[in-house]
């Protein structure tokens, strides 16, 4: 039988102009050759000053060489996806899949409920059949205030469902809309309803916070529904039995909205805790979400979302459905990863927050070569294969055919809630694949990377989803030290996928291409930038101020070579920073950032990664958090540095900043005070002097931070002294050995 033809539901553009960048990027090799070359050539002879501080340079030349090599497969070929929605709509509309919606939460404190309840109303609200939508808030810290704001939030939603229908609302989250409308223009039905809406948002809002401050929710609520009773029996967060309520359930009357229309399946699930079993953080509770959510809704389509992403885009849900449900290519494809974006990043991005080459570039890059890599948030999989099918040639979903086994049917409710109970029991996992070859598997600070990378070694590709209006905003940190954990937590994740056997390195199914294998490499080798780039911008800086040079001096041709691979490729950096979007002044700070991870967060991943490896340490996941007082915010809007406490990693920033001024300076006393011939050092030094300046430069809000600011968020004292006397003895030390 002939196959029906059918015109694609998505489409693919391949990026233009590549020919440009593969010459310029050859050329630059070259130059890098020339580097490895001359440092070959030039080793001081035994006797001569500075001999191991060149091997050392070599090593490190060569190690950023080959990773810079890396960076190319991302930028050879970049796709762009363009999905067709009519066409979905127009043969799809009556047989659309059920969605799964997973929310996860796991701090009330740092993840407020009224933000995460916010999230949860913005997917309640896709533009979506409701009867085929259910959402799953899973509550890592089994808070009762959490419990009781999705409470409120599934009351709230009978009205707030209908009047995103009626004014085509967007974004859907209550919080962001009320945020963006208040400066637009509407006509004069919409004008009275919104305002009586925002009244009902803003006294739930008032109830929620105060339940917040005081602690616990008020007595006389605990009548208002059963599932507060859960909390009888309830010890601690890291110890209870599992807290299910169905809240919304879709077929019960009371689960209709004002217009009497089906409302989405509303769940709040906290799994069971026990202090003495491993609770796998995020993919624990991924994994309980999965199997609960398989006895109550049974979606083929599952989209999970921090708790700060909300829903910026009413159709992304559909755009979603174009890629996994066309007919030719959808059929390999496992999950639609779109991009996280961020509705707090200030204009510069002083903390480099909002990752914008990586997202307008690499991920492009990555779409070519198989997909990206799942960040666990805004993602749209496919039930079947997260729980961990194997592709084969054969596999083809038949949407028209498969039937939507309604267990809410069959069921009582209150059996239903005590089955899939069990399902989120701690020991269930006990002697099973999950976490291993089921569902998010377990043992990596990364677990969606991981978890992606298995589903391609299982054959299945990927796709990059990137539309014009940014499908989910969220929170990214507002101070350096959570910058800099974040970053610790993401490249220890990184390197423990390459240790596992899922690493690109070496485990060769012959499923992924080398390109993407590269790519994977690009990430996942963070850690080992660390030292390297810590070499960088000590030794240098040490050997300048003993008057040790270790680059060639401008008037010899290899200066060359030096010369256009540091400005080829920082200008080739700054235009790619500039195409995504980004200011000058931002990809500067991006630069300070890119620096500070390296010589802090990835400098103390890799060394816990070791340590973990000889049990010395265990795993943990330090939660990102998404409000800040006051006065932190305040900074953060005007772009100040904001260090706050005191920490190894600050200490260490601190003290290489500090180090690098010392050299600098000494070294322009030393030239023009005691030695003659005054600044002869800028030719005989040039690449030093401009390194250690450079370094100067990019630390300025340190050296504020440390001597000049008074503000809370300055580097405490005892930073200021621990740093000086490091920075001091270093350069005394090294100065007076030979
Ligand atoms: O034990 C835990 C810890 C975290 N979370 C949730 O996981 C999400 C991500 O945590 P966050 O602190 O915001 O981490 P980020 O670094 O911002 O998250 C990115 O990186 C993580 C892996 O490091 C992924 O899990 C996330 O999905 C991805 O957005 C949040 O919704 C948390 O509530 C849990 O549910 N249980
Ligand atoms: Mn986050």
């Amino acid at each position: 039988m002939a196959e029906k033809e059918h015109s694609p539901l998505f489409e693919t553009k391949r990026a233009k102009g590549r020919v440009f960048y593969k010459v310029f990027s050859l050329s630059l090799f070259v130059g890098i050759c020339f580097i490895w070359v001359y440092r070959v050539s030039h080793i001081p002879r035994e006797g001569e000053d500075g001999k191991w501080g060149w091997i050392g340079m070599f090593c490190v030349e060569l190690w950023f060489g080959l990773y810079w090599l890396l960076r190319h497969p991302f930028r050879w070929n970049p796709r762009f996806r363009e999905p067709f929605r009519d066409r979905l709509s127009q043969r799809y509309e009556e047989v659309l899949p059920k969605v799964d919606i997973f929310v996860c939460t796991a701090d009330p404190v740092i993840e407020p409920a009224v933000m995460v309840i916010n999230t949860v109303l913005s997917v309640m609200a896709y533009d979506y059949p409701p009867d085929k939508l259910s959402v799953y808030l899973s509550d890592d810290a089994a808070s009762d205030i959490t419990f009781y704001a999705l409470f409120e939030a599934s009351i709230f939603a009978k009205q707030w469902l209908p009047f995103c229908r009626k004014f085509k609302v967007d974004p859907t989250s209550p919080a962001a809309y009320f945020k963006t409308i208040a400066s637009s223009t509407h006509s004069s039905s919409h004008a009275k309803e919104l305002l009586t809406i925002k009244k009902l948002y803003q006294d739930m809002e008032s109830r929620i916070e105060n339940a917040g401050k005081m602690g616990r929710v008020p007595e006389e609520l605990h009548s208002k529904h059963k599932g507060f009773s859960a909390w009888d029996s309830y010890s601690s967060r890291s110890d209870h039995d599992t807290i299910l309520q169905i809240l919304l359930d879709g077929k019960d009357s009371s689960a209709k909205d004002v217009d009497g229309n089906v409302m989405p399946i509303l769940v709040y699930l906290a799994r069971e805790k026990r202090p003495q079993v491993p609770h796998n953080f995020k993919a624990g509770a991924m994994n309980s979400l999965l199997r609960v959510s398989s006895m109550i809704s049974n979606g083929e389509i599952i989209l999970n979302v921090d708790c700060d992403m909300y829903s910026n885009n009413s159709q992304s849900l559909r755009d979603a459905l174009c890629f996994l449900m066309d007919e030719d290519q959808g059929r390999e494809i496992a999950f639609v990863q779109t991009p996280q974006c961020f509705e707090n990043i200030t204009k510069n991005d002083i903390y480099g927050g909002a990752l914008q080459v990586v997202y307008a570039m690499e991920f492009h890059g990555m779409d070519a070569l198989g997909g990206p890599l799942y960040i666990g948030t805004g993602c749209f999989h496919r039930r079947e294969i997260l729980c961990g099918r194997k592709f084969n040639n054969q596999y083809k979903k038949d949407w028209n055919g498969c039937k939507n086994i309604d267990h809410m049917k069959e069921a009582s409710l209150h059996e239903l809630e005590e089955k899939s109970k069990a399902l989120a029991s701690c020991t269930y996992e006990k002697n099973t694949l999950w976490g291993k070859e089921m569902g998010l598997l377990y043992g990596c600070s990364v677990e969606d990377v991981v978890t992606g990378l298995s589903i391609k070694c299982r054959g299945w590709k990927s796709v990059y989803y990137n539309p014009q209006r940014s499908a989910f905003l969220g929170v990214a940190p507002t101070t350096l030290p959570q910058v800099l954990v974040q970053h610790k937590r993401w490249s220890e994740g990184g390197f423990q996928v390459l240790l596992s056997k899922y690493s690109r390195a070496w485990y060769a199914y012959g499923f992924i291409n080398p390109g993407l294998r590269m790519a994977y490499c690009y990430y996942n080798l963070w850690v080992t930038l660390s030292w390297p780039t810590l070499y960088y911008c000590i030794i240098p800086s040490l050997y300048l101020l003993k008057g040790i040079p270790l680059f060639p001096q401008m008037s010899s041709p290899w200066f060359i070579p030096y010369a256009y691979v540091m400005l080829g490729d920082s200008s080739y950096c700054l235009m790619e920073f500039l195409w995504s979007g980004g200011t000058v002044k931002g990809w500067w700070n991006d630069l300070r950032i890119w620096l500070y991870k390296r010589t802090s967060s990835y400098l103390f991943a890799f060394v816990d990664t070791i340590l973990k490896i000889f049990g010395f340490s265990e795993s943990t996941f330090i939660v990102s958090a998404k409000v800040a007082e006051e006065n932190v915010s305040q900074r953060y809007e005007k772009e100040v540095m904001e260090f706050g406490n005191s920490s190894p990693m600050l200490t260490l920033l601190a003290t290489l900043a500090l180090l690098n001024l010392f050299c600098l300076l000494g070294t322009f006393i030393k030239q023009v005070f005691i030695i003659e011939g005054g600044l002869r050092i800028f030719d005989t030094m040039a690449l030093q002097v401009l390194l250690s300046g450079v370094l100067v430069l990019i630390n300025i809000p340190v050296y504020q931070g440390l001597f000049l600011r008074k503000d809370k968020g300055r580097l405490p004292i005892s930073v200021a002294v621990q740093s000086t006397t490091l920075a001091l003895s270093a350069c005394v030390l090294f100065i007076s050995t030979r």
